[in-house]
This record gives C-alpha cells, structure tokens and sequence, in this order.
C-alpha cells in the first residue's frame, strides 16, 4: 500500500500518521500543502491532525485551499482512499470532501484525554478490524470536535450506516454523538479521535492498530 501525508505549517501529526501507516506494511510518502500533485499511483492519503495555518479562520479553513487539496478532491473524486484525522477531519469537512463542520467544543474548553468509542459500522476498509459494537479507547485533543451537520444529513448518515464511530460519552456535544464519519462510497473516513496515538503499547493503548492494519489488508495487492 502506497500512502501520502499531506503536510501542512502547523500539522503536529503528521509523522505519528505515517509511523502507524509504515507499523502496519505502508510505504509513505510526506507530501507539502504547496505540492499540486500527489505521488502517482498513490492508494490513500492521510491528512494529519494539528493546527494548521493556527486554525484562524476557522480550522482547516486555509488549509483546505492549498494547491495540494485540488489534487486530493481530484483522488477522492475518482474513487481514490483517504482518511482525515482531527484537524484532518476538519480539513475534509472544509473542502467538502466530507459533510458537516465541526465546531467549537460545547464546554468551549480544549479536551485532551482517552474516550471510549463505539464501532458503529465493520463495513469499510477502515473498520473491518474491528465488530460493529466493540467499544475502543482511542486519544482525542481538540477544541473544535462538535460536529455538526443538519438533521437531514444526519438522516442520510444514519440511514447509509455511514457514522464510522460513536463516543460512549459524549465530550464535545457533538451531533449524536458523531466521532468519525465515512463517504457515500466508504472510501473516506473523517475523525476526530487519533487512532495514530493508540497504535503502540507505549502510548498507553493499542486499540487504533486494527484500523492500518485493515486498511492495509485492502489496499495492498496479493
Ligand atoms: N489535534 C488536532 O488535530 C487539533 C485539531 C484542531 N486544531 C482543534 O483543536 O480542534
């Protein structure tokens, strides 16, 4: 499996993102947010968690107008993979890539701990690892993770089994209690938990391994 990270000023994760990504058999390449193309034949791309361009604006709202977003909309258009973790979720929320914003967390305080989430669809590359239902403990650390999206695409989530994961307690006040969402097509996922921080017995958990290691098991030819 061919991954890109797309790297922006003030992306925090980026290299965390390509650790889980080479742990789990990906070879990876770093790509900058001025790059127009992404490597060819690429088969996902990560866009990392952190604080791009500070989050002025709104966060991911520059970041989703770098030249190197057109190349992503181009990929994910033709049906390519990409996952988007925290400010990534953010970013693909920008770009409309994914539907809905994410806004400022309900208690308007930053939240940095380990939250139980529900595996609410096993039906895409991404979750197939794990049992819809099975409950992990992932890191979040945010201040803007209250998703948000109308009741009538809440609906069409609901009703397409595209909410990847649920949170156990809601930290943000998100939309119910929406943590990760996927594209009409399952091939792009978008969360606000950092499963990159729970691949390694050392950071104190390991429960975001099974999300590389399925991806990879889908994306690497036999
Ligand atoms: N860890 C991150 O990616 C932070 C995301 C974002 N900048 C926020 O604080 O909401």
């Amino acid at each position: 499996m061919k991954a890109a990270v797309i790297v922006f000023p003030g992306s925090n994760c980026d290299r965390d993102l390509a650790v889980a990504f080479e742990a789990a058999g990906a070879d990876v390449q770093m790509v900058w947010h001025k790059d127009t193309e992404l490597p060819r034949d690429v088969d996902i791309v990560g866009v990392p968690g952190g604080f791009s361009f500070g989050d002025y604006l709104r966060c991911g709202a520059i970041a989703a107008n770098s030249p190197i977003c057109n190349s992503l909309k181009a990929h994910t258009d033709r049906g390519g993979y990409a996952i988007g973790i925290c400010n990534g979720f953010q970013v693909l929320a920008e770009t409309g890539i994914l539907p809905g914003a994410l806004l400022r967390n309900a208690g308007l305080k930053y939240i940095c701990k380990t939250v139980g989430l529900k595996v609410a669809t096993s039906n895409s590359a991404f979750t197939q690892g794990y049992n819809a239902g099975d409950v992990i403990d992932i890191p979040i650390a945010h201040h803007d993770g209250n998703y948000y999206a109308d009741d009538a695409t809440i609906a069409v989530l609901h009703d397409q089994a595209r909410i990847a994961f649920t949170y156990t307690d809601n930290p943000n006040g998100a939309k119910a209690g929406i943590a990760g969402i996927l594209s009409e097509n399952r091939r792009v996922l978008g969360m606000m938990p950092h499963p990159e921080r729970a691949c390694d017995a050392g950071h104190g958990g390991t429960d975001g391994t099974a999300l590389f290691r399925a991806l990879t098991g889908v994306l690497t030819p036999a």
